[in-house]
């Protein structure tokens, strides 16, 4: 079985686990607080209302829905709706990645193996190989697959025909996916970082499901370092939870909180040993930029989507990071917040409204 493949099932064995007989395995913890149905799921309003819709209307249809497309960063609950999507239309789900599809002949045994109506979750979509790719677009729009039998000249397609099915494609990136696999989606929901609100809500959930003694400043707290993603939150509940269980009586106040947090290198604006390690390299070592991204990446000894895809947009939204056509520079608060003397060339640069840029 391919590596992917095996985490996959993995995947599958720890969602089909209790939480009690979860608990201990940070994965396992992690599949058992997902939420089930769209009503359980916390935040991100717009997409949760425009989905909701798509999947009323198929069901009155008696229909498979459309494919969809979940686009965000990492953690903030792609697989999880996705899940929710086979739930809600009592739809049984196939998960597999793009790097797990290397062939045309992978995704073939996929899409001829699913059943009417199955949803099938690919996450990571933009990382399928090109030949895939093609297939899915046929697959996706027709409900067919051309299988081809032999090589050379005397190759021959053989056309095999799929029942409905409904694609819900992940992807991180979704300006790396190309324009006619963009196209035959016919629901794009992007997921945005969390607000605070939403984050406490969550951790106070997860807290409940977990049998947690959270304080409200508590919930706060770890909300307020949670980097604006779920995943991040659950986790630094978790061990805020060991913390409050081993230093004190269990209960998480405002204060185990932070100190615990502390002791996790997690900052009091939940900027983690990466986000720092960026920002220090931004602003000591290239004078606030501007510099490339792959530069970047090397300077801290990280791969560029890692420090793309997950330091970026963090430190974007809080306000540290600005992209511009010319590189990233460093914002006048990156530099307060390293405790560095603000330069005059980062005020000028950073806040001119023009060197902004939003795509990659
Ligand atoms: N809206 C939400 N409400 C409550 N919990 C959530 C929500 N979104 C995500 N979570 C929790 O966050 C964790 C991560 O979610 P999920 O695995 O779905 O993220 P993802 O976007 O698929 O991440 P990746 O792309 O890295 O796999 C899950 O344990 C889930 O319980």
């Amino acid at each position: 079985m391919h590596e992917d493949d095996l985490d996959r099932a993995e995947d599958d064995y720890f969602a089909s686990l209790t939480l009690a007989e979860a608990d201990g395995d940070d994965r396992a913890v992690e599949a058992a607080l997902r939420p089930k149905t769209l009503d359980e799921l916390i935040g991100q309003q717009r997409v949760r209302e425009q989905l909701s819709l798509v999947l009323e209307a198929a069901r009155r249809r008696e229909r498979a829905p459309d494919h969809v497309l979940l686009s965000g960063p990492p953690g903030l609950g792609k697989t999880t709706l996705a899940m929710i999507i086979a739930a809600e239309m009592s739809a049984p789900l196939r998960i597999t990645s793009g790097p797990a599809i290397t062939h045309a002949g992978d995704l073939a045994a996929i899409l001829s193996g699913l059943n009417e109506g199955e949803v099938l979750f690919v996450d990571e979509i933009h990382r399928m190989s090109r030949p895939a790719e093609e297939m899915l677009y046929l697959a996706m729009e027709d409900f067919r697959v051309d299988v081809v039998i032999g090589k050379g000249p005397g190759a021959t397609a053989i056309p095999i025909d799929l029942p409905p099915f409904t694609l819900v494609g992940a992807t991180t990136r979704a300006g790396l996916l190309p324009g006619p696999l963009r196209d035959r989606f016919g629901f794009t929901g992007h997921l945005g970082l969390y607000e605070p609100e939403d984050l406490e809500l969550i951790v106070r959930r997860s807290a409940g499901l977990l049998e947690v003694t959270l304080q409200d400043d508590g919930a706060a707290e770890i909300a307020g370092r949670s980097r604006g993603t779920p995943r991040i939150a659950n986790r630094l509940l978790r061990r805020v939870r060991d913390y409050a269980q081993v230093k004190a009586d269990g209960t998480v106040t405002q204060e185990i909180a932070a100190k615990a947090l502390d002791l996790y290198e997690v900052d009091a604006l939940g900027l983690d040993r990466l986000d720092l390690a960026v920002l220090d390299a931004l602003c000591r070592r290239f004078g606030g930029g501007p510099v490339g991204i792959s530069t970047l990446a090397v300077a801290v000894g990280e791969e560029r989507e890692t420090v793309e895809e997950v330091a970026e947009p963090f430190l974007v939204r809080s306000g540290f990071l600005a992209r511009t056509p010319r590189g990233r520079v460093a914002t006048p608060a990156a530099w307060g917040h390293l405790g560095l003397p603000v330069p005059a060339s980062a005020e000028a640069a950073a806040w001119s409204a023009d060197s902004l840029w939003d795509e990659p």
